[in-house]
């Protein structure tokens, strides 16, 4: 670590002092926060946090190090623009480590700052709203300009960015660390998987319930994914405005009541778009694994991963979905289902990775569509 002295600036002119860890350089991006107390390691390889400098809430991070399992991106790389916290561990205390987090984001070329006052840093996002910051060493008129000059998260497809340049398959289920989906049985039904960022986490909990999963490409037509004979189609989780992907939109446009269909998060939002809603930018979106979560089916309560910063405007939807989970802190938009057309989809992560797994039985609700259009 190297110690020396660095600064977050934010667009609008605020500055917080820190202490430079991790890769040299300025990194710039959208600042935002998330409130787990653990699954830093997910955090920072979850494709759908690219773009974002992202803090931790929780204060001390690091204690756990980093180790082979834990990586939520297929290639195993990180995808955060930049990393704050307020008190780096500089010991990695854990059976599962192989390096601590800092050789990590060294080796991986991603700027990182401690020592910064967390707290203050989560209020002024919360109640101004996330915007751009840049951090480094530098001089804090060189990253506030920095910072103006960044692209702004609205209008901007990131999906480009994540997505596989070919088509793989995918065959690996939880490991040893897991946890299996309830119910699960063999159904070994094929699975399409458009991969927009997708987690790991997901792809294994789809083989966790018997699919078998080819997994393709952001720009794959619709015409090229039925030619694969899907049973089911899986739309997946990303970073970047959902609005500004108009190629996913349109072939999930042309999907939609051919297969049945799931969706998460960013497949959530996509799915939505492709039905004629509408989509919007949260002041400072949800990210946590402590989200509170209302089935309106059950009337149960289900506490969920989340990280997204934009959401369906549920009055859009009107006439043209059924609303079935909303966020219980804001009552936003988190599941949406399609009687007729065997399509559903949520806003949030039932796959965790980290957090709770309240919410795995829709991989097995999935499968059940599936059985019920292919016997
Ligand atoms: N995790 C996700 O898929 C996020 C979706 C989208 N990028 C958002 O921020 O709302």
């Amino acid at each position: 670590m190297s110690g020396e002295r660095a600064y977050l600036c934010l667009a609008d002119g605020t500055t917080f002092e820190g202490v430079a860890w991790g890769a040299p350089g300025i990194a710039t991006g959208e600042v935002v926060f998330t409130t787990g107390m653990t699954g830093y390691q997910e955090v920072l390889t979850d494709p759908s946090y690219c773009g974002q400098i992202v803090t931790m809430t929780a204060p001390q991070i690091g204690n756990t190090g980093i180790n082979r399992e834990d990586d939520e991106s297929t290639t195993g790389a990180p995808h955060v623009a930049g990393f704050l916290v307020r008190d780096l561990s500089p010991v990695a205390a854990n059976f599962r480590a192989n390096e601590t987090l800092d050789a990590y984001l060294a080796r991986h070329g991603i700027v990182a700052l401690a020592g910064i006052d967390t707290r203050l840093l989560t209020r002024t996002i919360r109640d101004r709203g996330s915007q751009n910051g840049a951090i480094g060493k530098a001089s804090p008129d060189e990253l506030i300009r920095r910072a103006r000059e960044a692209p702004s998260m609205e209008g901007l497809d990131l999906a480009q960015r994540v997505t596989p340049k070919e088509p793989y398959v995918w065959a690996e289920g939880s490991g040893a660390f897991g946890t299996k989906v309830p119910g699960a049985h063999g159904a070994n039904k094929h699975v399409v998987c458009m991969d927009l960022g997708i987690k790991r986490n997901i792809l294994r909990s789809l083989v966790d319930v018997g699919c078998r999963v080819t997994v393709v490409p952001a720009k794959t037509s619709a015409a090229e994914i039925l030619d694969l004979a899907p049973d089911g189609i899986f739309v997946s989780n990303g970073p970047g405005d959902p609005a500004a992907v108009s190629y996913a939109i349109d072939t999930v446009r042309g999907l939609v009541g051919k297969k049945p269909l799931f969706g998460i998060c960013l497949g959530h939002q996509i799915l939505a778009l492709a039905m004629g809603g509408r989509t919007y930018k949260l002041k400072f979106g949800h990210r946590g694994i402590n989200q509170p979560v209302k089935d309106l089916d059950t009337g149960r309560i289900e506490i969920t991963t989340q990280n997204h910063g934009f959401a369906v405007d549920l009055a859009s939807l009107e006439g043209k979905a059924r609303t079935t989970h909303v966020h219980l802190n804001d009552g936003t938009s988190e599941g949406l289902d399609l009687p007729g057309l065997s399509a559903f989809s949520v806003q949030y992560h039932p796959e965790a990775a980290a957090g709770p797994h309240d919410a795995l039985y829709l991989f097995q609700r999935f499968v059940s569509r599936m059985e019920e259009a292919t016997p």
